[in-house]
């Protein structure tokens, strides 16, 4: 039974969906959601942009339960997988009282939100609460204005358009008159969903969990099609490349090389991360990369695991060979490529 609104809400099991832009900060606020003490149990459902897994190895161990989606956009070609998905959490409702969807940086939420009202069996046991996005104060801007090919969608602009809640994050990054910049250009595309201002993604879990936010009728006024349309375009000039490379990098090498890089080709290198073994470190290396901006973090430790560094680059025009003979000639002992 789909019942009527009251039992419709109180009966299913809350769905929370969190977009956002490549590296605007959506495992930071997932890891956030998971290790503060809010009384849920939360099943999360995780799909990622990029020829190798990183993110697996980025959210942090937790009780929940973590379901990986790497071989396709959750959006279009795992669709299947998710409703397979929602399927198996269904019957074991008992273990859990929310479901988390994290998207990909490059996924129209829009495709994601009509499971929950396509599907009938799904339909009636969960309710989508609310499609949470998370925007890169530093970056936004430059997202929106990215020119798409005709017919090709923006990806930033559709993720404003279709949130119920806005986390404006990374807000350490500009000063007050570029975040009432990127405030004004939010509301032209977003008028009545609240805005969070952020750092780290610190916000209310309150203001992102069980918001009851979702609204049928502003996403058909978005998009008459919202019901029926299940055809879009993605850019398919954004691509990844993932390298895996035995061995030890040498630190200093590397931090040349990626700031090298990143400052030459950070424009059209929207994400770079990866878990890296460094000569001389004990633990895993992570390195985060959003266009020209870096860092790196120290991980778990590899104990006696294979040292084996993992990256990947999301962007445009990458040159996968380069990419490669890069990060290869940071080896401590260099190995000839294959
Ligand atoms: N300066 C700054 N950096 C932040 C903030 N929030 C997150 N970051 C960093 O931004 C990078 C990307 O954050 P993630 O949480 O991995 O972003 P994401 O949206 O999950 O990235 P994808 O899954 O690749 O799309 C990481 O290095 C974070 O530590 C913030 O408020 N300020």
């Amino acid at each position: 039974m789909t019942g009527g609104v009251v039992g419709a809400a109180t009966d299913k099991v809350p769905v929370t969906v969190l977009t956002g832009f490549l590296g605007s900060g959506k495992t930071t606020l997932l890891n956030r959601i998971l290790t503060e003490q809010h009384g849920r149990r939360i099943a999360v459902i995780e799909n990622e942009f990029g020829e190798i897994g990183i993110d697996d190895a980025l959210v942090i161990d937790a009780e929940e339960e973590v379901f990986e989606m790497n071989n396709g956009c959750i959006c279009c070609t795992v669709r299947g997988d998710l409703i397979r998905i929602l399927g198996t959490l269904m019957r074991r409702k008992d273990r859990f009282d929310h479901i988390l969807i994290e998207t990909t940086g490059l996924a129209d939420p829009a495709p994601v939100a009509q499971t929950f009202f396509m599907d009938d069996e799904i339909g009636s046991q969960l309710r989508l609460d609310g499609i949470i996005t998370l925007v890169d104060a530093a970056h936004l801007i430059q997202h929106l204005d990215d020119e798409r090919p005709e017919g090709v969608e923006n990806e930033a602009v559709e993720q404003i358009a279709f949130a119920d809640r806005i986390v404006l994050n990374k807000t350490d990054l500009v000063d007050a008159d570029q975040l009432a910049e990127v405030r004004r250009r939010i509301g032209e595309i977003n008028r009545l969903a609240d805005v969070h201002e952020a750092v780290q993604a610190a916000v209310d879990l309150d203001a992102v969990l069980d918001v009851g936010g979702f609204d049928l009728t502003r996403a058909l006024d978005l998009d008459p099609a919202f019901m029926t349309d299940t055809e879009h375009q993605h850019d398919l000039t954004v691509t990844s490349v993932g390298i895996e490379l035995p061995g030890e990098l040498v630190i200093e090498q590397l931090n040349d090389w990626l700031g090298e890089l990143l400052a030459e080709k950070g424009v059209d290198i929207f994400r770079s991360k990866g878990i890296l073994a460094v000569r001389g470190m004990p633990e895993r290396y992570v390195f985060q990369g959003v266009h020209m901006l870096f860092d790196g973090t120290q991980g778990e430790p590899w104990g006696t695991a294979e040292r084996v560094s993992r990256a990947v680059f999301i962007g445009r025009d990458l040159d996968r060979a380069e990419l490669e003979a890069g990060l290869r000639g940071c080896l401590a002992v260099p190995v000839p490529a294959a």
